[in-house]
Parts: structure tokens; C-alpha cells; sequence
């Protein structure tokens, strides 16, 4: 704890620190997993530091968007210049984190050519089109993005309008935008920086539409960067968050390319157009799955960072009484305030829990591919779909819980909030928007209901609860011996309940109308279903993951974990009443035991949100300052707004002088 304590720090924050009782560095080592983790992110953020050309010359929030723009390529050059000081195969580990160091919570120029367009070459090429592909996209020969999404259709790509139709005379393939709403639209980097995408297009041969398919495209001369012929590209304008990205359109006019640049790892079209298929419909896929899979801890992060934020800030920030005449108190010390940023605490170590198990996940799931077997395919979508859903829409509510928990220093661009915001709130919509996604999972788990009922019950492990029997009465007797197992078991039920409940409802509208329309009529139903589902599989990670903890940071781990499940239930109690699964007298018991929960936290809040190790440079934020000397530096960055560079502003004598003057001789 000694470690983040300095001479001239602010007193509450160093009282905050000096009473926790567990070691930050013990928390640390649990949540990022061992010393050598620890050691590494130390030296990344030393050599970071330790380079002038990482530094912004403004706050970036001053920053005109071409400004952004160009300091964002400036430095993802100068980051990748020095990728030798990372391991960047880890890229969920080492190239995440120096990432987030260099290039801040904006992407950049680069960002879709790591995210998606060297995973899908590296996923998606066969041998002899990785050996030519992949060193050009790893020496920076060019730079490459993610081209999909249409002005008219991003989520249902099966009418992509973008087509690729294979003529086998010239051994060519011809990618042709047929409307306006065929244009590529949203791709990042593909308006001004990208030479080259991944373009996905309904691909064409023989006369037969044979689906999404992804080719690779060279857009722009090497040489000079000017359009190809035949490509029309540019920037979307500015967005809610991103703006360092020149997220593009692109359209095709009769555009063609060799038959080998489509990937063929594989699908394949034969130099006769002959279709071969791939083993499993949606292998060409697979780099969605990938990005879903990463976006967990992306999330989990930036809503970690937002409660850092919120909580360093309340425990300096004295405003009010609580006993009238002994002083103004920290805000930490306010039941609603610890109410507000507590529960978001919790989840963000629930979903940092759960994004090491989908990465461990992922990694088996590619290890099995490589040996031809698809079986765990359809478990991992429906995981990283369900889970991109949950995650993303519960980190912009608790990040803006977080905001409004810092009053009005929140609304400034100084807390970093809107800036967290813009950046993890996008999340609910790229890699397939959210209740779409959820649809997917429902998809998965009406199968294992339907399984369930006609007694085969084969079923995924994260399914297993749906074959269950469970009792008709929670368990729960006393708060305090609420935990573990009983927790499980009550949220399994009420999860299996709704599952359920939206197969019946389903099945009951199939027998009336076509099945299609069924499914949307039970679509609200669904999408309960998956949301429930997710959070039993999160909760049941978070509380097996504390449960191997050990020495002091058990406690606070435990606290945290049983928040976040008190959080669920007393927040949907409706649902766990039904039917007289729980009473009245058992809810109360569990309010009773939620607040107990946030007087426990209360003590280590700080050193919890410490242990997330997060340095200054990282956490851009005025208000989430380490040592916690808000004021000063609010001040200090008040400063450098480019309305402060001059006492006087043209506005003065072009608008506001003359109307005065006006006002005054008309006295
Ligand atoms: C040097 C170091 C550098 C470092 C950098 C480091 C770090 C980076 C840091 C942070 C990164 C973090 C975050 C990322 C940041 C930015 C990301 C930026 C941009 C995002 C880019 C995009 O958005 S790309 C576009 C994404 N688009 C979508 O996601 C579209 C969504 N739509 C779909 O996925 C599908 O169309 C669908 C799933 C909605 C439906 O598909 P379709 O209509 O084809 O199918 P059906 O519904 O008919 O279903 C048929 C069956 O197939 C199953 N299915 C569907 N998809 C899949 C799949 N992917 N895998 C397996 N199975 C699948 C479906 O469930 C059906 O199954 P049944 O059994 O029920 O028949
Ligand atoms: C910041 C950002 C970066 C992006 N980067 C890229 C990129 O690099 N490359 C790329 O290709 N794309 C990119 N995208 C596009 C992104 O992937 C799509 O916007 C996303 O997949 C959602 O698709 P859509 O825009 O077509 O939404 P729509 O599908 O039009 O969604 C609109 C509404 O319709 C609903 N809806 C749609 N279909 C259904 C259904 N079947 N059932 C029920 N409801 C439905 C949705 O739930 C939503 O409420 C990016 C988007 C953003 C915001």
C-alpha cells in the first residue's frame, strides 16, 4: 500500500490508503495473475514514459479533430516502431495494455489493421496467402483495415449488396457496389489512412450467390496513396467518440482482383469457379468472434478506470454534513454515493474475471480449429455474443453512474468520463449490436431447451443449469450466509425460469404462426432470457474466482463478489418473488445485507481501485489523479483551453463589445 503514498499527496487520500487492510500489490497480483505480469506492466510503463515522442503536445481533449487525427498517426508509428519492447503475440496482455498507454481511449489509424485485419488475414488465409500477406501486415508494408458494414445493411450480412462475382475467364474476381446503400460504410482507418482492407462481399460464381465471403483489396497506389481506379473512398465525419480514426466509405465500381485474393483458408472458388465449401458456414467469421472476445477486457477497463475515477475523486471531495457542526465529510462517506460507484466497482472485476476465461476459451477453440473440429464453434458465439452484450451495455450505464456520482466536475472533459464514455459506449453497437446479439444466444439456449425437453440433454457445460431440477424455495436464510453455492442456485433458477418461459411462449406462437414471425413476437422474452443466462455464468465465474483467493484480499474479493450478486437480486426482485420463490421477509434480509456489503467496502475503496494499477498517463484524468490534488491541477488544465491563450476574444469586438456599447447608450 506504502508504494502509491508520496509526500504531498492530498491527506484524505493518503488517510484512504493508510486504512486499508490488505496490500494493493496482493490485489494486483490476483486480478492480473502473476508477479511476472506485474514486472512487465512496470517496464512497459517506465520505457512508455521514458520516450518523448509518446508524450501529446496539448491535452488531446484540446485538440481540433485534425490535430487528433494526425497526432493519432503520429503516434501509432512511433508506438510500433517499438513493438520490440513488447511480446506482441500477447495481445491481450502486453499489446492491449502498451496500447492503451500510447494511444489513449481514441483509435487511431492503425487500429483495425491490429484489431481485425491481421487476425482475419492470420484466421482466414491458407499457407501460401499467409506466407505473402502476413509479413507485409506485420512490417507495416501497408495498412490494412475491416471493410463489412454498408450504408444499408451491417447487421444482416447475408444482404451485404457488395458483390464479388468470379469470372473465371480472366481468373478474376469483380467487386461491384450496385447502389448507394452498397457503399462500405463505418470501417476504421478505411477514409484516408487504410491502402488495402479486408472487404467482405456476397461472392458470386457460376451464377450462385454463395454468401458473405471475405477478399483482400488493395485500395489505394502504394506509392502515392491516391485512390485505384474504380475505388471511390473517403471520411464519415465525426462520431460520437473515435475521432482520431477516419472511420471511411468505399465504393466499387466493376472493381476487379485475382481470384487468390480471396481468402481461402476455407471456402474456395477453383480457377473454373467451382464452389468449394467450408467446413462450418461461419469459419469466415471468425474474426468477430475474435474482436467480441478481447472486448471483454477492453470493457471491463475503461469501467475500472470510470469507478477509479469516481472513487479517488469522492474520497477528496468534501461537500455536506452528516453530523451537523463536526465538518463537511468525504462524499465516500454518503450511503448514496457508495450505492453509486461500489456496485460498478464489483463489475468491473466480475467482467475482468470473466474476459481470462473467454480468452482461455478462445485459445482452445483455435487450437481445436487448427485440427479441423468446429464442435465448441457455436458455444463460443453464443458466449462472446452474450457476453459483448452484457458487458458493453453495463459499462456505459456504470461509467455514466460514475460521471453523475462526481457532480459537476464530471461533465468536464478534465474527469476523462466523457471521453470513457464515447469510447466504451460504442461497444454496445460495433462487432453486432447488442440485442441482435443476444438474439444469437437465444438461439443457442432455445436448442438446449428444447434438448432438455425431449429428455437428450447432451448439453453444453454452460448449459447444464437448464436441465437441472432446483428447488421451488430459495435457501437463503440469513444475509451473511448468502454466498457461493446458494447465490448459484437462485440465479439458476430464476435464469432456467426465463429460459423457459420464453421457449413455451415461442412454442405456444409456432402452433399459431410461422416460426419467424414467432420469434419476433417472443423477441423482448428472448432477449431476457440471454441477458439472464450471461449473468449466471458471470456471477458463477466471479464467485468461483474469489473463492481461490487467499489472505486479506479474500475479504474485500468476497465483499465485492456478493455485491455484485446482491446487486442482480435486489435490483430484479420481481423475478426471484414469482411464484413465492423468495418472500418478502428474504428480500428484506438481502437489502439488509447489500448495505451492509457498502459499509464493508468502504474502507478499502480506495485501495481497490488502486490495485487496478493504473498510472496516471493511463487514467487521463484530472479528477482520478493518484495523489489525489484535484484542484490545483483542474486549474492548471483550465488553463491550456485555447480560449485562455488570449484576454480578449474576437468575439468581444465582432459581437458582444458592440451589443453592450448599444445596451449602455440606449440608458
Ligand atoms: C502491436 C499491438 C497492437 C495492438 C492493439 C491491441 C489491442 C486493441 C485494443 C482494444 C481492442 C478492443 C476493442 C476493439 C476496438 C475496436 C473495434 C472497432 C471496430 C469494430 C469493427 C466492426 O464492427 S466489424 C463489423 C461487425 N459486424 C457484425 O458484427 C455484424 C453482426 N452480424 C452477424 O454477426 C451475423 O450476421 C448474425 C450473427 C447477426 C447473423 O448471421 P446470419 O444471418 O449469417 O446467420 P443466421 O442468423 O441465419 O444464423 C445461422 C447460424 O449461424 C450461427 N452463427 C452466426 N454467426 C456465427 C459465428 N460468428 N460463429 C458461429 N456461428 C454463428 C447462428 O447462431 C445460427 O446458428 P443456428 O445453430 O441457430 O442455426
Ligand atoms: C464506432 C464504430 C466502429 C465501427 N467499425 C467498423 C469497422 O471497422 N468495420 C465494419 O465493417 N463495420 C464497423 N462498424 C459498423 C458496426 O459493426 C455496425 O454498425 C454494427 O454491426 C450494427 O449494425 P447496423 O449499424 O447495421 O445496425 P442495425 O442492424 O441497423 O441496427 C439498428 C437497430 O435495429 C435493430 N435490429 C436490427 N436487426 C434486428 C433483428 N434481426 N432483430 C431485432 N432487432 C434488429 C437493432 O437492435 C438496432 O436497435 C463500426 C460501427 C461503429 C459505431
Amino acid at each position: 500500500m506504502s508504494n502509491l503514498i508520496q509526500t504531498g499527496d492530498n491527506a484524505d487520500i493518503t488517510k484512504e490508503r493508510r486504512n486499508a487492510t490488505f496490500d494493493i500489490h496482493d490485489m494486483s497480483l490476483f486480478l492480473y495473475g502473476s508477479e511476472e505480469i506485474l514486472k512487465r506492466r512496470k517496464e512497459m510503463l517506465a520505457f512508455v514514459k521514458s520516450k518523448p515522442e509518446f508524450n501529446d503536445p496539448i491535452p488531446t481533449e484540446f485538440m481540433n479533430r485534425e490535430q487528433r487525427v494526425d497526432n493519432g498517426a503520429r503516434k501509432i508509428v512511433a508506438m510500433t516502431d517499438n513493438t520490440d519492447e513488447i511480446d506482441a503475440g500477447d495481445f491481450f496482455g502486453e499489446g492491449m495494455y502498451f496500447q492503451g498507454l500510447i494511444m489513449g481511449r481514441d483509435l487511431h489509424p492503425m487500429s483495425l489493421h491490429y484489431v481485425m485485419f491481421l487476425p482475419t488475414i492470420q484466421g482466414q488465409s491458407d499457407d501460401e496467402q499467409l506466407d505473402e500477406w502476413l509479413p507485409l501486415t506485420i512490417s507495416r508494408s501497408f495498412v490494412g483495415t475491416y471493410a463489412q458494414t454498408e450504408l444499408g445493411h451491417g447487421t444482416n450480412l447475408s444482404k451485404l449488396e457488395t458483390t464479388a462475382t468470379y469470372d473465371p475467364k480472366a481468373g478474376e474476381f469483380v467487386l461491384h457496389s450496385p447502389s448507394i446503400t452498397a457503399a462500405k460504410w463505418w470501417p476504421g482507418g478505411l477514409g484516408k489512412s487504410a491502402n488495402v482492407a479486408i472487404v467482405v462481399a456476397n461472392l458470386y460464381t457460376q451464377g450462385e450467390c454463395k454468401g458473405p465471403h471475405p477478399f483482400f483489396v488493395q485500395l489505394r497506389d502504394y506509392d502515392t496513396h491516391e485512390p485505384l481506379k474504380g475505388i471511390t473512398v473517403g471520411d464519415i465525419g465525426p462520431k460520437l467518440g473515435f475521432n482520431t480514426s477516419d472511420n471511411g466509405f468505399l465504393l466499387f465500381n466493376n472493381f476487379r482482383i485475382p481470384r487468390r485474393n480471396m481468402l481461402m483458408r476455407y471456402a474456395k472458388v477453383l480457377p473454373d469457379g467451382t464452389y468449394i465449401k467450408p467446413q462450418h458456414a461461419k469459419l469466415a467469421f471468425g474474426t468477430m468472434v475474435f474482436v467480441r472476445s478481447i472486448m471483454i477486457k477492453d470493457q471491463s477497463t475503461q469501467l475500472a478506470a470510470a469507478a477509479c475515477i469516481a472513487k479517488r475523486y469522492s474520497a477528496i471531495r468534501r461537500q455536506g454534513e452528516i453530523k451537523q457542526g463536526a465538518g463537511e465529510v468525504q462524499i465516500l462517506d454518503y450511503q448514496t454515493q457508495q450505492l453509486r460507484i461500489f456496485p460498478v466497482m464489483a463489475r468491473a472485476f466480475c467482467f475482468m474475471f470473466a474476459a481470462y476465461e473467454i480468452r482461455d476459451l478462445y485459445m482452445k477453440v483455435t487450437e481445436q480449429l487448427g485440427e479441423g473440429n468446429t464442435e465448441l464453434l457455436p458455444e463460443i458465439h453464443a458466449l462472446t455474443s452474450g457476453l459483448k452484450s452484457v458487458v458493453s451495455y453495463e459499462v456505459a450505464l456504470g461509467i455514466e453512474q460514475c460521471r453523475m456520482a462526481c457532480g459537476g466536475h464530471g461533465y468536464s472533459q478534465a474527469s476523462a468520463f466523457p471521453e470513457i464514455y464515447a469510447y466504451a459506449v460504442a461497444g454496445c453497437t460495433y462487432e453486432g449490436e447488442n440485442i441482435v446479439m443476444l438474439l444469437q444466444v437465444a438461439r443457442f439456449l432455445m436448442k438446449a431447451a428444447e434438448e432438455v425437453m425431449n429428455g437428450k440433454a447432451k448439453l453444453a457445460d454452460i448449459c447444464a443449469y437448464l436441465a437441472k431440477r432446483g428447488a421451488n424455495k430459495s435457501r437463503l436464510r440469513t444475509a451473511d450466509e448468502y454466498r457461493g453455492d446458494v447465490i448459484i442456485e437462485d440465479l439458476e433458477h430464476v435464469a432456467r425460469n426465463q429460459v423457459f418461459r420464453a421457449y413455451d411462449s415461442l412454442k405456444r406462437k409456432e402452433k399459431e404462426m410461422p416460426s419467424e414471425e414467432a420469434w419476433n413476437k417472443t423477441a423482448i422474452e428472448l432477449c431476457k432470457a440471454s441477458r439472464w443466462h450471461v449473468r449466471l455464468y458471470l456471477a458463477k465465474n466471479f464467485l468461483h474466482k474469489i473463492s481461490t483467493a487467499k489472505g486479506a484480499i479474500r475479504e474485500p474479493l468476497e465483499n465485492l463478489a456478493r455485491l455484485y450478486a446482491f446487486d442482480i437480486i435486489t435490483s430484479s426482485h420481481g423475478e426471484f418473488l414469482r411464484g413465492g420463490f423468495m418472500s418478502e421477509a428474504q428480500l428484506d434480509e438481502l437489502k439488509g445485507g447489500f448495505y451492509t456489503l457498502l459499509e464493508r467496502l468502504r474502507r478499502n475503496a480506495v485501495a481497490i481501485v488502486d490495485s487496478w494499477d493504473f498510472d496516471d498517463k493511463e487514467l487521463h484524468s484530472i479528477l482520478g489523479k493518484r495523489d489525489g490534488n484535484v484542484y490545483s491541477s483542474l486549474l492548471d488544465w483550465a488553463q491550456q483551453s485555447q480560449l485562455n491563450r488570449t484576454q480578449v476574444l474576437p468575439t468581444f469586438n465582432k459581437y458582444l463589445g458592440p451589443m453592450m456599447k448599444e445596451g449602455r447608450s440606449k440608458l
